[in-house]
């Protein structure tokens, strides 16, 4: 894409392939008869199978595919809590990722503790953290739950307060995955309204979503995966109009 080649890289996926080992046998009795009829108790998967994508710094991105198509493996391969089996993933700057709801967070401690453990895991520092610290509070609208241990957190304060840490410390590149959807619509709304400002402030935004109504307000590129490998990347009209048909 010509837009990406003028941008500096701000993610280069190179040749990336990742496999999966799936169990065909849950039982002592599947694994018995399994081993009688000589079939494989495991097999292969293969969820992406050789994805080439440059995103270059300042790029708002939606990856978008039907469900099982390899979105979220493909986000987890950039923000490094999976590795590749072959090829490579290359990132600049700090990344920040909304991935799975609750991920990072330690449920038998409390959501103050929970804000200084997760921050400190995407690279602040206490004294910047203390220094935040009330306004990643406010934002996330839970103050009256912040000293109860998460564990007794429903999704949405989970997200809620993920959200808030992750857009609070210094990034340069927002993972997100389908997280938001659990937030309700006023929430929803105002993660919508802190993307466009990080948006205007250069960072590079990657999204993995089926809300096409956002995806359209927060995108302009749109890359779409089909049985892990991309099928289409380019203009964000172009990536909807494929899987909203
Ligand atoms: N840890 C794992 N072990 C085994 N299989 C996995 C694992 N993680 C993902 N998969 C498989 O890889 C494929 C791609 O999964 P992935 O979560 O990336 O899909 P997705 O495109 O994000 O789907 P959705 O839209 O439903 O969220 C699926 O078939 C899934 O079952």
């Amino acid at each position: 894409m010509s837009t990406t080649q003028t941008l500096r890289p701000s993610i280069i996926i190179d040749g990336v392939k990742k496999h999966f080992t799936l169990n065909h046998a849950f039982s002592l009795k599947d694994t018995v008869v399994s081993w009688f009829k000589r079939r494989k108790l495991t097999s292969q998967f293969e969820a992406l199978k050789g994805v080439d994508i440059s995103i270059g710094e300042g790029q708002s991105v939606a990856i978008l595919g039907f469900n099982g198509s390899g979105k979220s493996t493909l986000l987890k391969l950039i923000s490094g809590v999976m590795e590749p089996d072959e090829g490579q993933v290359l990132t600049r700057g700090r990344v920040a990722g909304l991935i799975e709801v609750g991920a990072g967070f330690h449920p038998e401690l409390s959501g103050r503790e929970n804000v200084f453990l997760n921050a400190a895991i995407l690279g602040m520092k206490k004294h910047e953290i203390e220094g935040r610290y009330d306004e990643i509070v406010a934002f996330s609208e839970i103050e009256q739950f912040i000293d109860q241990e998460v564990k007794h957190y429903s999704s949405g304060m989970f997200m809620r307060l993920a959200f808030s840490v992750a857009i609070h410390v210094e990034l340069d590149v927002l993972l997100v995955d389908e997280i938001l959807s659990v937030g309700d619509a006023p929430f929803r709304e105002k993660c919508r309204l802190k993307f466009e400002e990080l948006i205007a402030q250069g960072k590079t935004l990657v999204i993995v979503s089926h809300d096409m109504e956002m995806v359209r307000e927060l995108c302009t590129r749109g890359i779409v995966i089909n049985r892990g490998e991309v099928v289409y990347d380019g203009d964000v009209e172009g990536a909807i109009a494929l899987v909203d048909a």
